[in-house]
């Protein structure tokens, strides 16, 4: 029989005590008597032991019931108060009353007659009140004290353990009380003395604890994976400023100074200006007239102050129409993920910072077709497989759509919005041919990857969510 050396010590100092209460066993043992009962648990299992279970019930004044126990229950304090027949207002001043006058006229120990309180004759002590003064579980007094409160029931468990015949056929016979040897040393390997010594048997079927090493952030995981695909399709990658100022964030992307999207209420606007950039007079006569660009423009005045004040920057195009003002020969092809920022009202699906993917893809001969593949493609690799595209509208695009892509228990999801930059955007840079632009929010995309319903989770520091989370293909 493989006993474990616990086992084995129960079934010894139990064939010396035959019949031993747990906590005495446990001291014999000098193990904990939890750890004790488990053993002989497991002794029993094998029919070597047997296990008697008591429970004894020991009951416990509350604070409450304490503070009665010295000075009386309520009922007898009022009582005893009582100096003859009394008015029941002036018995209602007594700071008991209001618990013991529903008492007094249970136990019967008054009589009201017309608002007059009498005291009844002959009132003994209760069973309650014997119980508070010994507690003894299961009486009918102490059960009364744990109904209103004044005492509580706990259950002491205790274990009288005992040798079976078979085991003390198996004790009479001999234990090998020798620790067991969990490691072996390369000399009790060479000398054969292994071969004798008590072995640790192994459990392959009980699960190891789980070890958590270093992860990635599943959302930072998303970002790295949209970048390698993005790299693998021939892109490079390109940064810029948090802020920026208007003429960039807005004014370069024509976006007119009056448009609603510069409002206070959409903006972060920041105190500090930043100098406009040499041929900034070209995106003034756009927005005024037109400029050479064929365009009439928008007409009205275009302020050069408004174009320097600084914002949060509100969209990552802004960085795209750096990158092609600093790169304007074809081919391009580009990308950034970035940190935007706009005024929203926090709620699951809005927070006001959050990551676009922003592209641009500029060569000559290129047409909105290819803009419309690129996304089937890049979408497909991300694991979306239907892709639509509803018309869209953006100053700086024409023509302008918003990707959606299908999502099994959502349906059609917007991920964005995607063009062909306008010639009022290009032409300031010389740049003279088709640049397919487009920017996505990328916190959407890492929602719907992880079955989330609230964007929040991405940036709160869950350990247990981060640990536990997928990021599994849609
Ligand atoms: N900037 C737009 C997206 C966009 C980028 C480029 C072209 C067209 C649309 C947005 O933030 O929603």
């Amino acid at each position: 029989m493989d006993l474990t050396i616990n086992e084995k010590r129960v079934l010894a100092s139990l064939a010396e005590m035959k019949s031993a209460d747990a906590a005495a066993l446990a001291e014999k043992l000098s193990a904990p008597t939890d750890a004790v009962v488990q053993w002989a648990h497991l002794c029993a299992d094998r029919g070597l032991a047997a296990l008697e279970k008591n429970v004894a019930e020991t009951v416990v004044l509350t604070e409450e019931g304490k503070k009665y126990a010295a000075e009386g229950l309520p009922e007898r304090q009022v009582l005893a108060s009582m100096q003859g027949p009394t008015p029941m207002g002036e018995l209602t001043k007594h700071p008991l009353s209001k618990i013991a006058i529903g008492w007094l006229r249970k136990k019967n120990w008054i009589t009201i007659d017309k608002g007059i309180v009498t005291a009844n004759e002959n009132v003994p002590e209760g069973e309650d009140e014997a119980a508070l003064r010994n507690p003894i579980a299961g009486t009918a007094g102490c059960k009364e004290l744990v109904k209103r409160g004044l005492a509580e029931v706990t259950e002491t468990v205790s274990w009288n353990i005992s040798l079976t015949p078979a085991g003390a056929e198996v004790a009479a016979a001999g234990l090998d009380l020798r620790e067991e040897v969990g490691t072996l040393s390369r000399e009790q390997i060479l000398s054969g003395e292994w071969k004798s010594l008590p072995l640790r048997r192994y459990s392959v079927d009980k699960l190891p604890k789980r070890i958590y090493g270093g992860r990635v952030h599943p959302n930072q995981q998303i970002l790295d994976e949209i970048r390698a695909l993005l790299f693998e399709m021939g892109f490079t990658e390109f940064h810029g400023s948090i802020v920026q100022n208007a003429f960039w964030n807005f004014d370069s992307l024509y976006q007119p100074q009056d448009h609603p999207a510069r409002e206070m209420q959409d903006t972060f606007h920041l105190a500090e200006e930043i100098d406009l950039p040499d041929g900034w007079e070209k995106i003034r006569d756009i927005h005024m007239t037109g400029g050479d660009t064929g365009s009439t423009g928008w007409g009205g005045e275009w302020s050069p102050e408004i174009a320097r004040k600084c914002v949060l920057r509100t969209h990552s195009t802004s960085l795209s129409i750096q990158h092609l003002a600093k790169n304007p020969n074809p081919p391009v092809k580009a990308f950034s993920i970035s940190r935007v920022y706009r005024r929203e009202t926090i709620d699951p699906t809005h927070l006001p910072e959050f990551e676009q993917l922003e592209g641009i893809v500029m060569d000559k001969d290129l047409t909105f077709g290819h803009l419309l593949g690129f996304f089937k493609e890049f979408f497909g690799r991300m694991g979306f497989e239907s892709v639509r595209f509803r018309p869209g509208y953006f100053p700086y695009t024409e023509p302008s759509v918003e990707p959606e892509v299908w999502v099994d228990g959502l349906g059609w999801v917007e991920l964005g919005g995607a063009g062909v930059f306008r010639k009022e955007v290009t032409e300031p840079w010389g740049i003279d041919c088709p640049v397919l632009a487009w920017g996505l929010g990328v916190s959407r995309v890492s929602m719907l990857r992880m079955g989330l319903k609230d964007l929040r989770q991405l940036y709160r520091s869950d350990i247990d969510w981060i640990r536990a989370s997928p990021v599994r293909r849609v």
